[in-house]
C-alpha cells in the first residue's frame, strides 16, 4: 500500500488563466492505493457525497488507467469539491504519485503532470494542468503546452470558500474567446509582475500582478458577494484578491500578520450577502508527498 498527502492548489491567480498555479500548505487530500485486479474507489471526507466512486467519473480512475495501474483507491477528502481549490486535481496528483511508486513506473513528477491532467479532462472537459502541476511539484508553477516550470516560493495567502458550489465546466463557459491588444498588453504586464513577485516571495508584487480584467470579472459575476468580500479583504490589508481557480473560492495575498483579519473580513462580507463561507489562513506550500 502507498499513501500520499496531496495539497489544495489555486489556479489562474488572476492574470495567468490556465497557466499559473500555486500549491497551498493546507488543506489537502490523503490518497491510499493498494494493488488490485481492477480499479475500485472509496471516497470519505469533505464533500464526499458529491464525488462519484465510478472509476470512469472520478479523476483518480483516469490516472489509474493512464498508468495501467489498477488499484483499490481510498480518497480522504480535505479539499472540498467544486470550491476552486483544485479538489479534483489534488486526488489526481495524489493517485499519480502513489501509483507511480506502487507499480514502480519510474516517472518523474514532471512526467506525471500530463497523466494527472487526464483526470481533469474527465470532470471539466479540458486537460488543463494548472492545478495538477502545483499539486505535484509544489510552489508556483507555469504550465504551458511545452511543459511545466516551477519555483519554490513563500507567500502568505487566505483562501475563502463560500458554500455554494460552482463547477469548473460551467465556469469555463463564461470565459471570453477573444481579447483586444490593449487587454493582451495589460495581461502580459500583470503576469510578468506576478512571476517576479513569486520569485522574490514578495506578497505586494504578487498582489499587484493578480489584477486581471479579461477572465476574472466574468467569473466574479457568478459568485454571490464576491465584490463585497474582495473590498473587505483589501480594507483588511490584502495586497491582491482574485477568484481562486474557477471559483467560488476567493484568494487573497497579504502580509503574514494580516491573514487573520483578511480571513475574518471575507467571511463577514459573504455572511452579509447571505453566503456561509469558510476561510483558510495558509501559505504557498510543497507538492504531494508519500507519507
Ligand atoms: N477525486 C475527486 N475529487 C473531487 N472531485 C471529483 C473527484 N473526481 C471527480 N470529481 C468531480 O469533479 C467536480 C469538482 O471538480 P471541479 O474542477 O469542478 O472543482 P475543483 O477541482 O474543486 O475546483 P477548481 O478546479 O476550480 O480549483 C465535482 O463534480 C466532483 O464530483
Ligand atoms: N484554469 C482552470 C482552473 C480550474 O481550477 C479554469 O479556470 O477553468
Amino acid at each position: 500500500m502507498r499513501t500520499v498527502r496531496a495539497p489544495a492548489t489555486s489556479a489562474n491567480l488572476g492574470s495567468g488563466y490556465d497557466t499559473f498555479g500555486v500549491a497551498l500548505s493546507r488543506p489537502a487530500d490523503v490518497v491510499s492505493v493498494e494493488r488490485a485486479d481492477r480499479t475500485t474507489i472509496e471516497v470519505t471526507g469533505a464533500g464526499a457525497q458529491f464525488i462519484p466512486e465510478d472509476p470512469e467519473k472520478n479523476t483518480v480512475g483516469a490516472v489509474a488507467r493512464a498508468l495501467d495501474a489498477p488499484a483499490h483507491i481510498k480518497i480522504d477528502k480535505g479539499v472540498r469539491p467544486a470550491s476552486g481549490l483544485g479538489s479534483s486535481a489534488a486526488s489526481a496528483a495524489g493517485a499519480a504519485l502513489a501509483l507511480n511508486d506502487l507499480y514502480d513506473r519510474g516517472l518523474s513528477r514532471e512526467e506525471l503532470v500530463p497523466i494527472a491532467a487526464e483526470g481533469e479532462a474527465v470532470v471539466s472537459g479540458a486537460a488543463h494542468a494548472d492545478n495538477v502541476a502545483p499539486a505535484l511539484l509544489g510552489g508556483f508553477t507555469i504550465a504551458t503546452a511545452d511543459g511545466v516550470r516551477s519555483i519554490e516560493t513563500n507567500v502568505p495567502l487566505v483562501a475563502c470558500l463560500p458554500e455554494e458550489p460552482i463547477s469548473t465546466r460551467d465556469a469555463r463557459e463564461v470565459v471570453p474567446t477573444h481579447v483586444s491588444i490593449e487587454e493582451l498588453v495589460a495581461t502580459v504586464g500583470n503576469a510578468a509582475t506576478l512571476s517576479v513577485g513569486m520569485c522574490r516571495s514578495d506578497p505586494e508584487l504578487v498582489g499587484a500582478g493578480m489584477a486581471d480584467e479579461v477572465v476574472t470579472p466574468h467569473r466574479a459575476a457568478l459568485i454571490t458577494g464576491y465584490d463585497a468580500a474582495a473590498d473587505a479583504a483589501r480594507e483588511a490589508g490584502a495586497h491582491g484578491v482574485t477568484v481562486s481557480g474557477s471559483g467560488p473560492g476567493v484568494l487573497a495575498v497579504c502580509p503574514p500578520d494580516r491573514r487573520r483579519a483578511v480571513a475574518a473580513a471575507m467571511v463577514e462580507a459573504f455572511a452579509d450577502n447571505g453566503e456561509n463561507a469558510r476561510a483558510y489562513r495558509t501559505w504557498t506550500g510543497g507538492g504531494a508527498e508519500l507519507v
